[in-house]
Order: structure tokens, then C-alpha cells, then sequence
């Protein structure tokens, strides 16, 4: 499915104050692509992944997915349109801790339409923890009984469990140990090979964004300052914006450049598994 954003403005008002959050957004996700979202702190990625899925009403333009609008708020039990879903930062602020993992999946399977026996479910779920790299015997187990890498792993196949078109990471392993990013990342690359599912990855990593992305839009200050295919925008960027913050990654400082080095072994390390 593919995800047309034009012309998306968004304004936060609290009193007599006003904030344009997105400014006048235009910008295309290809389906079956990999679009990466960059941009400092602050210039509207998160806001623009909670208008994709429809948290958020925007204030003017539209969205359209495969040229029709999403329909949110379809009803009180499926709030949201389930062909596009949304992974956050932090897996446990979106996981009930008192239901197992085998139950947060299995919410997420009854709503696919041929869900119908028990055992069709029971299976489904074990295929889904297996998919993202989990096991069967895990779905007997709480949320706080994984590790970081481990919920945001069960996050992915809860998401994945209403068989979406769209998934929407939202900065998927900011949160997780450096030694585990690389494996998250993989699940999601494999997925999107597997399912040919459409997915947009918002990340402050540059290196993440240039591995794994077919495309990338570069966000400042609510607007979408420069994207394109990624090999194009990162090797020859045209706005300024872009030009500096590729230019923050090559750290002449010699303590940074080694500790990027040592990022990179690691994406050196997931480019080669995979
Ligand atoms: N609910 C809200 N009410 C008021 N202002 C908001 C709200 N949500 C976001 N903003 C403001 O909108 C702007 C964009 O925020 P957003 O979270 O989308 O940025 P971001 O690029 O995702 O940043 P980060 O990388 O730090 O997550 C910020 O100035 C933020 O303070």
C-alpha cells in the first residue's frame, strides 16, 4: 500500500499559544518500500507517524492510502484502521502488562477476518512470535519478564498480528541496548522482504536510515526540507540542512570517530547476517 502526504498541516494550541508541528507536509512512501524519516528533535516525525495512523486529526491537507483516506476511528473496539499500524519507542507503554505475550498477539489475531478456531489462533500466534524471532513457549510469558530487544520484538508481531499494510516505526530501538538494535532492525528488514508490507522508519541514525532505506524524506522544522531515493539524498544532498547533518556524522573528533566505528561494526555486522 502506498502513503501519499500532501500538502499535511498540523497546529498544537494550548491557550493562547500556537505551535505548526507540520507545516505544509507533502511526501510519498512507495508500497512495499522502506522509507526512512530524519530530522532533529523536535522537527515534527513523531507528530507526522501519530497523523499516518490517525491519532491525531490534521488541520489541512490529506492522506491517502493506495488513494483513498484512512478511516480512523472506525469504532470504540477497532479504534484505529488496522491496515496501518504503529510501533513506538518504547515497547512497554504500548504492551498490557497483565496479559501474557501469547494474549497480546492473539488480541491482534482475532480481528483478521478469517480468525475463527481457537487452534487457527494458537498457531498464528506461535508463527508470529517465530517470525520476529521468538518462541513458541514465550507466549505463556509477561511482558516483564523479556528483555528490551525481546518486547519490542513482541510489539512487532502484535502489530503484525492484524496483517497491516503499512507498519510505522517510530524510532524502534532508540531505546534498546546498542547490542540488540541491529537484531530489531533485522526483524523488520526481514519482514518487509517476507511480506512485502509498507514500512516508515523514523530514526535519528543516519547509518540505520542509509542500510535500511529505499527512500528518505529529511525533516526541519515541520516541513520536508529535501527526499528521495537514499543513495541520491545521502550522496548528494541539496539543501543545507541535509549537508549538516550529514556533516555531524563525520566527527573529526578522534574519540567520537572510534565510537562511531564501533557503530558501524555493529551495522557491519547485521549488513553481513543478513
Ligand atoms: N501534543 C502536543 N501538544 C503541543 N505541542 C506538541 C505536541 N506534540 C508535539 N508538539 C510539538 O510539536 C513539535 C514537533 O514534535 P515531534 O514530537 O513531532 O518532533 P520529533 O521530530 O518527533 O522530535 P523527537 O525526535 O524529539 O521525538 C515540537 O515542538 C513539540 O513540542
Amino acid at each position: 500500500m502506498s502513503v501519499h502526504v500532501t500538502g499535511v498541516t498540523k497546529r498544537f494550541r494550548s491557550g493562547s499559544r500556537s505551535h505548526l508541528a507540520l507545516d505544509d507536509v507533502t511526501l510519498v512512501m512507495p508500497h512495499g518500500e522502506i522509507t526512512g524519516i530524519v530530522g532533529e528533535s523536535g522537527s515534527g516525525k513523531s507528530t507526522l507517524a501519530r497523523c499516518l495512523v490517525g491519532i491525531e486529526q490534521i488541520d489541512a491537507g490529506r492522506i491517502d492510502y493506495d488513494g483513498s483516506p484512512l478511516q480512523p476511528f472506525l469504532s470504540r473496539r477497532h479504534r484505529y484502521d488496522a491496515r496501518v499500524q504503529l510501533i513506538f519507542q518504547n515497547p512497554m507503554s504500548s504492551l498490557n502488562p497483565r496479559m501474557t505475550a501469547g494474549q497480546l498477539i492473539e488480541e491482534g489475531v482475532r480481528r483478521v477476518p478469517r480468525a475463527r478456531s481457537a487452534d487457527w489462533r494458537r498457531s498464528r500466534v506461535s508463527e508470529l512470535l517465530e517470525m520476529v524471532g521468538l518462541d513458541a513457549t514465550d507466549a505463556k510469558r509477561y511482558p516483564h519478564s523479556f528483555s528490551g530487544g525481546q518486547r519490542q520484538r513482541i510489539a512487532i508481531a502484535r502489530a503484525m498480528s492484524v496483517e497491516p499494510e503499512v507498519l510505522i516505526c517510530d524510532e524502534p530501538v532508540s531505546a534498546l541496548d546498542v547490542s540488540v538494535q541491529a537484531q530489531v532492525l533485522n526483524v523488520l528488514r526481514d519482514l518487509q522482504r517476507q511480506s512485502g508490507i509498507t514500512i516508515v522508519l523514523i530514526s535519528h541514525d543516519l547509518a540505520v536510515v542509509r542500510h535500511l532505506c529505499s527512500r528518505v524524506a529529511v525533516m526541519f522544522g515541520g516541513r520536508v526540507v529535501e527526499q528521495g531515493p537514499t543513495e541520491a539524498v545521502f550522496d548528494s544532498p541539496v539543501h543545507d540542512y541535509t549537508r549538516s547533518l550529514l556533516d555531524a556524522v563525520a566527527v573529526p573528533d578522534p574519540r567520537r570517530e572510534r565510537a562511531k566505528l564501533a557503530e558501524f561494526g555493529e551495522y557491519r555486522e547485521f549488513r553481513q547476517s543478513g
